[in-house]
C-alpha cells in the first residue's frame, strides 16, 4: 500500500518481465538521474521528430533547389518555328535602345528546321571539314573562322590564308551558299524580333566549331562554361547558331542549354538538341544564359553567326582571300568538274 502509484509504475515499466518478482532497482537510479537508456515511448518520440524534420528539410531544398528540364527542339521533329519570348534583361535594354530600328519588340528565342536547307548545311559542313584538315586544336573545340582567317592549330591559332592548301580548298559554290545562308539567317531574325533588315550587321567573331571530347589544353577548349553572349562578345545582339551535325547520331552529348533562372535557386534548363540545318537565334542579352553540354563521343560541327546594331562593329562577308588569277583558275576549274569544286574538298 505504501508504494502506491510507485510501485503501479514501476510494474508497467518492468511489464514483460513476467513475474513481477524480481527485486527492483533502487529508485532513484531510474527517476532522477537521467544517465540510463530512453524508454520505448521515448525512442519512439524521438524517431517520429528525426523523421519530421528530415521531411521538412526535404520539403524546403526541393522547392527551394528546383531545377526543372524542357526540351525545346528535339532531335526528331521538324520545326518551321518554335519561339520564346523573355523579358530583356535590363543593361541590354538599355543598350539597344541607342539604335534605332534594331530594337527588339521582345526578347527571346527561336529554333526553325526551315531557314536552310539540308543540302545548304551539308555544302557548309564539307567547308568545315576541308578547313578543319588544315588545322585543330590539341583539345576538344577548334574553331574556323573566316572572316578573320583564325583557324585552331594545337594550342594556338594559324592564319588559315596564309596555308596555300586554303586556296584550293575553299571554293566559290562554298562562298556563295556561306553568304546566302548568312542573309536568310539575317532575315530570319530581322523577322522574328521585327527589325529592319538593314539595321543588322553581320560581326565578329563568326565562326565554325568542331568539338569532341578531347581533354582541353588551353581556355579556348572549355567551351561547356555558362555564358551570356554580349558579355563574352561585347559587340553581339543577336546571336544565330546553325548546326551541321546530328546530336545523338554524329555526337553524343553536345546539347545546348538555356539555363532561365527564377530565383536564386530556382532555374529551368531549355535544351535544344543539334540537327544538321537547324538554326536557332536568340537575343545575346543576360536573359539567354546558355551553355554547351560537353561532347561525350564523335564530331559536333555547328557554325555561330553573330550580328550587331552597331554599324561600327560590322564586318563584311569573307572573299577566302581569293586574288582575281586564283578566281579565274577557280571558274576554269569549276567548268571541269561540272559547274561544282566537290571534287577539291576532300572528306577526313
Ligand atoms: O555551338 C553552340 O551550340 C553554342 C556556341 C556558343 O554558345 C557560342 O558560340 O557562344
Ligand atoms: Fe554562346
Amino acid at each position: 500500500m505504501s508504494d502506491g502509484g510507485g510501485s503501479v509504475r514501476q510494474r508497467k515499466k518492468s511489464s514483460g518481465d513476467g513475474t513481477g518478482s524480481r527485486p527492483r532497482k533502487p529508485k532513484s537510479t531510474t527517476s532522477s538521474g537521467g544517465s540510463s537508456s530512453p524508454s520505448t515511448a521515448q525512442q519512439h518520440q524521438m524517431w517520429a521528430r528525426i523523421v519530421l524534420m528530415v521531411g521538412i528539410v526535404a520539403i524546403v531544398y526541393f522547392t527551394t533547389f528546383r531545377t526543372r528540364e524542357k526540351k525545346f527542339a528535339t532531335q526528331r521533329e521538324v520545326l518551321e518555328l518554335r519561339t520564346q519570348p523573355l523579358d530583356c534583361s535590363r543593361p541590354y535594354l538599355e543598350e539597344i535602345s541607342k539604335f534605332a530600328g534594331c530594337i527588339p519588340n521582345r526578347c527571346g528565342r527561336f529554333v526553325s528546321d526551315k531557314i536552310v536547307s539540308p543540302a545548304e548545311a551539308g555544302i557548309l559542313l564539307d567547308l568545315a571539314r576541308a578547313g578543319f584538315e588544315l588545322g585543330q586544336s590539341s583539345g576538344g573545340a577548334s574553331i574556323l573562322d573566316l572572316h578573320s582567317g583564325a583557324l585552331s592549330k594545337g594550342t594556338q591559332f594559324v592564319n588559315v590564308y596564309r596555308l596555300p592548301e586554303a586556296k584550293r580548298l575553299f571554293t566559290n559554290q562554298h562562298i556563295n551558299v556561306y553568304r546566302h545562308v548568312k542573309a536568310k539567317v539575317q532575315q530570319a531574325v530581322a523577322d522574328h524580333f521585327r527589325l529592319s533588315v538593314d539595321a543588322l550587321h553581320l560581326t565578329h567573331p563568326t565562326f565554325f566549331s568542331r568539338l569532341t571530347n578531347a581533354t582541353a589544353k588551353t581556355i579556348h577548349d572549355e567551351y561547356w562554361h555558362e555564358h551570356v553572349d554580349k558579355e563574352t562578345y561585347s559587340s553581339f545582339h543577336f546571336t544565330t547558331l546553325l548546326y551541321l551535325t546530328d546530336y545523338g547520331k554524329d555526337f553524343t552529348g553536345g546539347r545546348f542549354v538555356f539555363i532561365d533562372n527564377e530565383g536564386k535557386h530556382n532555374r529551368t534548363l531549355v535544351y535544344i538538341e543539334p540537327k544538321r540545318a537547324r538554326v536557332s537565334g536568340f537575343t545575346s542579352g543576360a536573359e539567354n544564359l546558355h551553355h554547351v553540354e560537353q561532347v561525350t563521343g564523335g564530331v559536333r560541327y555547328a557554325i555561330t553567326i553573330s550580328f550587331t546594331c552597331d554599324r561600327e562593329m560590322a564586318m563584311a562577308d569573307p572573299k577566302f582571300a581569293l586574288d582575281e588569277e586564283e578566281e579565274e583558275e577557280e571558274k576554269e576549274a569549276a567548268t571541269e568538274n561540272g559547274g561544282t569544286r566537290e571534287g577539291r574538298v576532300r572528306e577526313p
